[in-house]
């Protein structure tokens, strides 16, 4: 794994918290992205390298709308940049690790991803993603 490429904090309203977030930063969002596939609106913040994503539910099953209600707003995840995304798939499961995805899937800005089961993390969801 090369960098942690972003950390995810669920969201209850994202302009919101993007007024939040640009008060703590000083810095405006840079973009604001739909992902149809897991239900979300995200909101992305550089800060150096580094990059914060706000996450907001766009539909109730959505696990984001699923994690606000039993865990309300926090971070949520955190995903770490990999070159190649299927090895690191198949690394991981050789290691014993529970994926929540065969095969990468759509994520925002401009990647794809892969999810591992929190419960194999120490609690924390961890996020693999890929350049597209
Ligand atoms: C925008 C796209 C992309 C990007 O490009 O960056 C994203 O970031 S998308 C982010 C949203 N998508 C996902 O989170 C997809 C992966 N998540 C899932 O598949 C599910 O949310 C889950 C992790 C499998 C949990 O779903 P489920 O088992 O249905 O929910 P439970 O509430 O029953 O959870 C089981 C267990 O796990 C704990 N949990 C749930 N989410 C988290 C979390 N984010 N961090 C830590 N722990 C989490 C939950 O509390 C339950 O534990 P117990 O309460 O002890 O039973
Ligand atoms: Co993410």
């Amino acid at each position: 794994m090369k960098k942690i490429e972003h950390i995810g904090i669920a969201v209850k309203d994202l302009e919101a918290a993007n007024r939040t977030y640009k008060a703590i930063l000083g810095a405006e969002h840079y973009k604001t992205e739909e992902v149809d596939g897991e239900g979300v609106n995200t909101s992305f913040f550089k800060i150096g390298d580094n990059k914060i994503e706000l996450l907001a539910a766009t539909r109730d099953d959505s696990p984001i709308a699923k994690f606000l209600e039993k865990r309300g707003e926090g971070i949520h995840h955190m995903a770490f940049l990999v070159d190649d995304i299927e090895k690191e798939i198949i690394r991981l499961k050789s290691e014993g690790f529970r994926l929540l995805n065969e095969n990468p899937k759509q994520g925002a800005d401009n990647k794809i991803v892969a999810f591992m089961h929190p419960k194999d993390g120490n609690g924390v969801l961890v996020e693999l993603c890929q350049e597209k």
